[in-house]
C-alpha cells in the first residue's frame, strides 16, 4: 500500500516544534498497518521554490511516527534508490517504511508530465502492481505532484480519512454559510493568497489582511514598507482589488517595524497611513489588533489562514495571538471556525490554545483556499476519476 501523507512540519535544529500534521496523519496509518498492509509512505519537508535542503531528511519525522504508531517505522536512506528497493522487498505484513523526502528527487514536482510519471512508476514498483494507493496528505492535494497526482493513475487510488475529513469541513464552508462571514489571510506566501481574495470577497462580509502579504498591499495604497515582504509584480493587482473590494478588505493601520530580521531587533509602531521607508514590519500594531479583533468577535462563520507576523519570534507574536484568542471567543459564542495552513496551526498551539478552541484546525493552508477559491484541486479530481 502506497500513501502519501504531509509531514511538512516545523523544525528547530532537527527537533519537531508542532507534530500536528503527523498527529492528523496516525489513524490512516495505524488502520492499515493494524489490518496487516505493508505500507510505504511518501512525504515532504520543505517548501517548493528553491533548492531542497539535503539537511531536511525526514528522521525527526520517522523517530516521531515510531513513538506515535507503536511501532517501528523504517526510514529509507534514499527515495526510490536501492535502499527503498530492498527495504521494501523485505517488509512484512503490518510493517511500514517511509521514503526519504520525497522532493529530494526532482522528479517530484517536475512541470514536465514525464519525468513525473518516471518517478510515478518508480514508487509503483516499489510497493508492486496489485497494490493501491491512499491519498492521505491533505496539504498537498493542491500540487500537481508524481507523488499527489501521478501515482493516482497508475493504482486504483482511494482518499484517506484525513483527506475526507478536511474536505467534509470545507463543503460546510461553502454552502450555507452562516453570516457575518469573515476570512483572515496572512502568511508569507503571498501570490498563493492573491488569487483566493478575488474569489472570497465577494461571499464575505469581512476580509483581514495581515502577515507579509499586508505590505503588497500596503504599498499600494501608495505607502513606502521599508525592507517589508514584498511582491512588487503583485502591486498593481493589489490595487485593482482594493478598488473593487475596499468595503470588505481590512488592512492593518499600524505596523511593528523591526530594525533586523531578529528575536531581540530594535522595534517601533508606525502607522500604515505615513509608512516607512527603513527596518521591516514584522507584525502588525496594536491598534490593529484591537480593530481586527473587536469585529472577528462577532462572526458567525471564520476562516484563518496564515500567521499575522513572525509569530516564531516571541516579540512579533502578538498580532497572531490577539487574532487567535478572538477567534476562540467567536467560536466558543457559537461560530463556526476553521484554522487553516501548517503554520498558522503551529502558532495556536504555541499559544497554548487547545485544538477545541475552535472548530477544525486543517492541516493544509494552500490547499484548503484553492478549495475555498473554487479551483480544481488535482489530488482530489485524480481520485474522483481513478478510484
Ligand atoms: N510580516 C511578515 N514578514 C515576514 N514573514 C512573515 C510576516 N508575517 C508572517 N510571516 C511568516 O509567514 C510564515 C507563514 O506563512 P504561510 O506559509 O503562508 O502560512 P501557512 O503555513 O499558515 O499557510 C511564518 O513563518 C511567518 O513567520
Ligand atoms: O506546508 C504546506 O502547505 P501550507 O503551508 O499551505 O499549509 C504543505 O506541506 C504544502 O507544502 P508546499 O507549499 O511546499 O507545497
Amino acid at each position: 500500500m502506497l500513501v502519501r501523507s504531509d509531514f511538512n512540519v516545523p523544525l528547530e535544529n532537527g527537533k519537531i516544534t508542532d507534530p500536528g500534521r503527523i498527529l492528523a496523519s496516525v489513524p490512516t496509518l495505524a488502520q492499515l498497518a493494524d489490518a496487516g498492509a505493508k505500507v510505504i509512505i511518501t512525504a515532504h519537508l520543505g517548501r517548493p521554490k528553491g533548492e531542497p535542503d539535503p539537511a531536511l531528511s525526514l528522521a525527526p519525522v520517522a523517530a516521531r511516527l515510531s513513538a506515535e504508531l507503536g511501532r517501528n517505522v523504517q526510514l529509507a536512506g534514499d527515495v526510490v534508490g536501492s535502499d527503498a528497493l530492498a527495504r521494501a522487498e523485505g517488509l512484512t505484513d503490518g510493517d511500514v517504511l517511509l521514503l526519504e523526502n520525497i522532493r529530494f528527487d526532482p522528479r517530484e514536482t517536475a512541470k514536465d508530465d514525464a519525468e513525473r510519471a518516471g518517478l510515478a512508476k518508480a514508487l509503483v514498483e516499489l510497493v508492486g502492481d496489485d497494490g493501491a494507493f491512499v491519498s492521505d496528505g491533505f496539504g498537498v492535494v493542491h500540487r500537481k505532484q508524481a507523488s499527489v497526482y501521478d501515482v493516482a493513475s497508475l493504482l486504483p487510488s482511494y482518499a484517506g480519512d484525513l483527506v475526507a475529513a478536511e474536505v467534509e469541513v470545507l463543503k460546510r464552508i461553502t454552502t450555507d454559510v452562516e453570516h457575518p462571514y469573515a476570512v483572515v489571510l496572512g502568511g508569507s506566501k503571498v501570490s498563493d493568497k492573491l488569487a483566493v481574495i478575488e474569489a472570497l470577497a465577494p461571499k464575505v462580509d469581512t476580509l483581514v489582511i495581515g502577515g507579509g502579504m499586508a505590505f503588497t498591499f500596503i504599498k499600494a495604497q501608495g505607502s513606502p514598507v521599508g525592507d517589508s515582504l514584498l511582491q512588487e509584480d503583485m502591486v498593481d493587482t493589489c490595487k485593482e482589488l482594493l478598488d473593487r473590494f475596499g468595503d470588505v478588505i481590512h488592512l492593518p493601520h499600524d505596523i511593528v517595524v523591526a530594525d533586523e530580521f531578529a528575536a531581540d531587533a530594535e522595534t517601533s509602531i508606525a502607522f500604515t497611513r505615513d509608512g516607512f521607508t527603513e527596518g521591516m514590519g514584522l507584525d502588525i500594531g496594536p491598534g490593529s489588533v484591537e480593530r481586527f479583533s473587536a469585529v472577528l468577535r462577532s462572526a458567525k462563520t471564520v476562516f484563518w489562514n496564515g500567521p499575522m507576523g513572525v509569530f516564531e519570534f516571541e516579540r512579533f507574536s502578538t498580532g497572531t495571538r490577539g487574532v487567535a484568542e478572538a477567534i476562540a471567543a467567536a467560536t466558543q459564542d457559537g461560530a463556526f471556525s476553521v484554522v487553516g495552513g501548517g503554520d498558522s496551526a503551529a502558532a495556536v498551539r504555541s499559544f497554548g490554545l487547545p485544538d477545541d478552541a475552535f472548530s477544525h484546525i486543517s492541516t493544509g493552508g494552500g490547499a484548503s483556499l484553492e478549495y475555498l477559491e473554487g479551483k480544481e484541486l488535482p489530488g482530489l479530481t485524480v481520485l474522483e476519476q481513478g478510484a
